[in-house]
């Protein structure tokens, strides 16, 4: 078995495949599949993954692989497995899965230099940037002025040769300890001999005199009040020793989080645990949707779940969309389970989560509470796997490879045999129907767990407060409820909806509206700088003062940013005290829960922001909500648009009146009686699940069809439309009478980085053979994808239908 088979990080489809390395002599007892190897691949070097090993290859002359990188496998067989499953519903390749399940750190970077290869004299050009040395970095290369032929010249007469390095970014962070380094006596004798004025170096040796145990260096000399060339003095008559440590770092090792215990379950609780019980206890797979009302208590469902988990040795994985994974969140789960848990997300520097991905690896925690990726946490033992607001759409990845873990929490949990629970007050249509069907098991808790009641929701139809005179963005009743909250010192939580809103910049007089020139898209005014930008290329100009098509001075800004929000605020009622969370006030590390934190304090009466603050909040004095603008999504071209409003409306009103104070909402509308909003504002997800059924039965729409959308781009239009068109009609060549295929059709974004973008949507009911068919057509636009820059993107379950 000298051979192994090797996934290499080339990231092209001709490449897709793997292959055969001789494993050098010295490697042949510790290469396991999983390990990330350096192997030659044409002129490079580069980065692979292992994923078997053989006696036979049917090539000759293999190459011998040239590095080992991991002494442990990084990807255990259940990943190897997963990765090729991914790969292959998602019609992506290998090593991007295989990159997607591991921390950033551990993908390779590559750097290339340039060797000198002659002792003669290269040109003069090229000698003045070699500068006497033998090896040039690239980069010093490419900064100088010198001719690209110039250097092909050199490297094809064999002066100069490109030498590829594998970099890895890995960094490991380390404390320097100090121990004893003699035997007591020994210590005891120096102690003695010491002179009286030596005061300091008694003193530290008296401590080791006392402490056998090694101490922190830095802490050390902190608590002594010492210095390093005392130390070093001791150190140099062998009485002490200094020596480094790796430590993980660890991002909530300051924080302390108060130990909870077991709360006893409500009798909704108890029903929707039981079964879940028994199949932890039987190692059985099965999916659970639990469907409870915002309070109804599900987290402490997941939390006496996992116990169990625990209990019996196995591990448990949480997925909590990423704004919600606050550090409310995670005292919850630390409070319950301490250091046994780990957290993922993308708040954590890319060292931290590597620290945090390595506990898991080698088994120091039992649980991990993580978002989306974190359903590849190296565990080998799952006994549950628990995705709470499972209607989030940010647990579909929309890169490659576009996965959605739901689908990969449910592939694990059938390879692990445990439970997956799906957790929601609103879930999604696709789940809900597959809980009616019987595929999923459905536990309802219509109840908050302390038996308050929904906060009352008032609809407020904005186009009569335009005619009343009111030009504010703030309803003559949300204004009266906010003052009366103050003056009772409850305090406010504003929502402002600004998916789908943005702050554009338009003439009045003629109506024309600053777009783009790369992408078919309004730019964005940002207030602090005065600049335009564009959100999909980062092009930006200064905000014009004249309307570039009329010349007319009214060239203004609209829609409503948190800033603007903010401003008028402040000007309306003086005396509120304001907390804006938006992107721009939470950027920096640690914002997001400083400004959490100050309003838990009641620095503030109110708290504004975007979809940011609509989730997994929970503060005891919030008695009024307000949603400044409730349809600002629903006109998207979106399909799911109706569902996402319902969804975040009632999030939001979960919010309020969750303790002891009842709770109060208002939300702004200009279409009041929309029934995603009618329906929200009476918690009747019910209705609105029939409703809406009915809506995609009717545009044969998902959970009624698949979707699948393949999207081409190309700077050439007619280039882009063509292909479009070939790749509808090879598929409506290939498929069943029932599938609908559409197309060529302008993506709603027409026009992106200056590049032309056209569509096809596929819409199905059963096409088995569906990815196979679209792998093939795609592969027949090879050659024009690697030499004519042309882009085809496939998603099997889109979701940004952008
Ligand atoms: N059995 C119980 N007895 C008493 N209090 C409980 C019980 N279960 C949960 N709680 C408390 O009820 C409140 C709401 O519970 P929890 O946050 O778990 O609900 P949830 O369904 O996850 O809500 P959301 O969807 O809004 O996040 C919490 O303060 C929690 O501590
Ligand atoms: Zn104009
Ligand atoms: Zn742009």
């Amino acid at each position: 078995m000298n051979i192994a088979s090797v996934i290499v990080d080339v990231p092209a489809s001709s490449i897709n495949q793997t292959f055969d390395y001789k494993i050098p002599e010295r490697f042949q007892d510790v290469l396991e599949s999983g390990m990330r190897v350096i192997v030659p691949f044409g002129p490079r070097k580069i980065m692979g993954f292992v994923v078997g090993r053989k006696a036979k290859s049917a090539f000759k002359g293999l190459k011998n692989i040239t590095e080992v990188l991991d002494i442990t496998p990084v990807l255990t067989p259940e990943l190897l497995g997963l990765g090729k499953w991914l790969a292959d519903e998602t019609l992506s390749l290998y090593i991007t899965s295989f990159q997607a399940m591991l921390p950033q750190v551990l993908k390779s970077q590559y750097k290339k230099e340039l060797v000198k290869m002659t002792e003669a004299d290269l040109s003069h050009e090229l000698e003045m940037v070699f500068a006497g040395r033998d090896i040039l970095p690239y980069e010093e290369f490419t900064g100088s002025e010198i001719s690209y032929y110039q250097l092909q010249k050199a490297i094809h007469d064999g002066d100069v040769a490109v030498n590829y390095l594998v970099k890895s970014k890995i960094t490991k962070k380390h404390v320097t300890m100090i121990k004893s380094s003699c035997p007591m006596h020994l210590l005891e004798e120096a102690y003695n001999d010491l002179s009286k004025k030596a005061k300091k170096q008694r003193e530290i040796v008296a401590f080791f005199i006392e402490n056998s145990e090694p101490v922190e260096l830095q802490k050390f000399m902190n608590e002594m009040q010492t210095t390093r060339s005392t130390i070093k003095i001791l150190q140099d008559r062998k009485l002490v020793t200094t020596y480094k440590v790796e430590v993980l770092r660890n991002p909530y090792n300051d924080t302390k989080f108060e130990s909870t215990i077991p709360l006893r379950l409500t009798d909704q609780q108890q029903q929707a645990i039981t079964p879940i019980k028994q199949k932890i206890a039987a190692n059985e797979h099965d999916v659970f949707l639990v469907h409870g009302v915002t309070g109804s208590g599900k987290t402490e469902i997941y939390l006496q779940a996992i116990q169990d988990v625990i209990n019996k040795g196995k591990e448990a994985i949480v997925l909590v969309p990423e704004i919600s994974l606050t550090p409310q969140m995670v005292r919850r789960f630390k409070g319950r389970f301490g250091s046994n848990v780990a957290v993922m997300h993308s708040a954590l520097s890319s060292g931290e989560k590597y620290d945090e991905w390595r506990r898991i690896h080698r088994k120091e925690v039992q649980v991990v509470v993580g978002a989306r990726s974190a359903i590849f946490a190296p565990f080998e033992n799952l006994g549950i796997i628990i995705i709470d607001e499972e209607h989030e759409t940010s647990y579909k990845q929309e890169d490659q490879p576009r996965y959605h873990a739901r689908d990969v929490a449910i592939h694990r949990g059938e390879h692990h045999h445990c439970p997956v629970i799906l957790g929601s007050a609103t879930p999604t249509l696709e789940s809900y129907a597959r809980a009616q069907k019987g595929v999923y098991q459905l536990a309802a808790l219509d109840k908050r767990t302390n038996e308050k009641a929904m906060p009352k929701v008032e609809i407020v139809d904005m186009r009569n407060e335009l005619h009343a005179g009111n030009r504010t963005m703030f309803s003559r009743s949300l204004k009266d409820k906010i003052e009366q909250s103050m003056e009772r010192k409850e305090q406010i939580v504003l929502l402002l909806n600004r998916r789908g809103y943005s702050t554009f910049v338009m003439c009045r007089d003629c109506g024309h509206v600053k777009e783009c020139p790369h992408c078919d898209i309004a730019l964005t005014y940002h207030k602090n700088s005065n600049q335009l930008k564009c959100h999909y290329c980062s092009y930006e100009e200064p905000m014009p003062l004249n309307c570039p098509e009329c010349n007319s001075d009214l060239i203004r800004y609209f829609g409503t940013g948190t800033q603007r929000v903010e401003e008028s605020l402040t000007q309306l009622i003086p005396e509120a005290r304001v907390i804006r969370m938006d992107v721009d006030t939470t950027r920096r590390k640690g914002a997001h829960e400083k400004l959490l934190n100050q309003f838990a304090n009641k620095e503030a009466d109110i708290l504004l922001g975007t979809q940011m603050i609509a989730k997994g909040l929970d503060f005891e004095n919030v008695t009024l909500v307000g949603v400044l603008t409730a349809d600002s999504m629903l006109h998207l071209p979106d399909f799911r648009s109706s569902e996402k409003t319902f969804q975040l409306l009632t999030q939001v009103s979960g919010r309020a009146g969750r303790h002891e104070l009842p709770g109060e909402v208002i939300v702004q509308t200009y279409t009041p009686d929309h029934y995603s909003i009618e329906l929200a504002s009476v918690y009747d997800y019910n209705q609105f699940y029939l409703r809406e059924m009915a809506m995609r039965k009717t545009f044969n729409y998902p959970p009624y069809v698949f979707l699948a959308l393949v999207t081409v781009s190309h700077q050439n239009q007619i280039k882009a439309v063509q292909i479009t068109q070939k790749i509808v009609r090879m598929l409506v060549n290939h498929v069943g009478e029932d599938t609908v295929v559409l197309g060529p059709t302008p993506s709603p974004i027409a026009r992106m980085k200056d590049r032309y973008r056209y569509q096809c949507m596929v819409k199905y009911k059963n096409e088995p053979k569906l990815r196979a068919l679209i792998k093939k057509i795609i592969q027949q636009f090879d050659d024009e994808v690697r030499k004519e820059d042309l882009l085809i993107t496939v998603d099997m379950q889109p979701y940004q239908l952008m």
